[in-house]
């Protein structure tokens, strides 16, 4: 499955949803690649689980993580990003974020991977169809949109839903919380939208691309609607995420990451 073209070691930055569900499967073994290093923010609550493996990993700092490995996902509050990513551009090895709503607060991180080497990869995560959009954005793109629907729990303590003194709690009725660009939305809701900030980077950017937040009490999975308009092709697709142990985060978002990881390298590359 992997070459020598793909990096063999693996870190992990942050154990919660994602970041655990993507050590299982690379224990599980992923073509040769090698979880050698994580961090966590509770290492005493991980210690059991990580016994399990075949395979234990080293427990590290983030701040070491870039001495045991070739590759860092960041799997952590993007309050993280820059301490995660930052060693590991620098010295021309590769990030896959999934904070991606924070990248646009440490853009200069681009700058830092281009200028050493390194690579940022912003996976598809828990959205849908960012092949059709970066092969789209080869061409002409008029507009894109985004819709996403989330019941109450997977917005809750969003800071534009604070900030505003927005009570979500006893809705009965889908209620509109917000309409403007990808940019915003990811300030507004860091740690709920990052979908919508990779939509804009695959696409038009974070300031053309639009997005409409609603909080849905109707709905039990996060919902996201993406609508794009190109000289090439117009196409419209939805995904409904079954949301993971937190509430935010859908469960195919680590699916996602590990299916990138098979790619790299591999004989037999399906989808751009
Ligand atoms: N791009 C995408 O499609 C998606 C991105 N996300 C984003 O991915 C990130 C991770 O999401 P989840 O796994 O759902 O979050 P989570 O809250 O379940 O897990 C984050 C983990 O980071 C750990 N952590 C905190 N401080 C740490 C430190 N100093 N060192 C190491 N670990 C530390 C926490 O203990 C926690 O286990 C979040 O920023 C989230 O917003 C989430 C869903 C989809
Ligand atoms: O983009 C995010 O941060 C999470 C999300 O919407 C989902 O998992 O459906």
């Amino acid at each position: 499955m992997s070459s020598s073209r793909a990096p063999q070691r693996v870190a992990i930055a942050g154990l919660g949803a994602i970041g655990a569900a993507i050590a299982r499967e690379l224990d599980r073994g992923q073509g040769g690649l090698t979880l050698t290093a994580v961090a966590s923010g509770s290492p005493e609550k991980h210690r059991e689980f990580l016994a399990s493996f075949r395979s234990p990993p080293s427990v590290v700092p983030l701040d070491q993580l870039h001495a045991h490995a070739d590759l860092v996902i960041e799997a952590a509050p993007a309050r993280l990003l820059r301490a995660i990513v930052e060693p590991f551009v620098s010295g021309g090895k590769t990030a896959i974020v999934l904070s991606a709503a924070a990248l646009l607060q440490h853009e200069d991180l681009i700058d830092l991977a281009k200028a050493n080497g390194g690579q940022i990869v912003v996976p598809t995560g828990a959205l849908i169809g960012l092949d059709a959009v970066t092969a789209a954005a080869v061409g002409t793109i008029h507009s894109v949109r985004m819709i996403t629907r989330k019941p109450v729990d997977g917005l809750r303590g969003a800071p534009f839903i604070v900030d505003n003194g927005i009570d979500i709690d006893g809705l009965k009725e889908p209620l509109k919380l917000f309409e403007g660009t990808a940019r915003e939305a990811g300030k507004g809701f860091p740690a709920n939208l990052n979908v919508a900030v990779a939509l804009s980077l695959a696409g038009i950017g974070p300031d053309r691309t639009m997005v409409e937040i609603w909080a849905d009490p109707s709905v039990t999975r996060n919902t996201h609607r993406i609508e794009v308009d190109a000289d090439s092709a117009r196409f419209s697709m939805t995904i409904e995420n079954i949301p993971s142990d937190n509430p935010r985060t859908g469960l195919i978002t680590p699916l996602s990451v590990i299916a990138l990881l098979r790619k790299r390298g591999a004989a037999l590359r399906v989808g751009s």
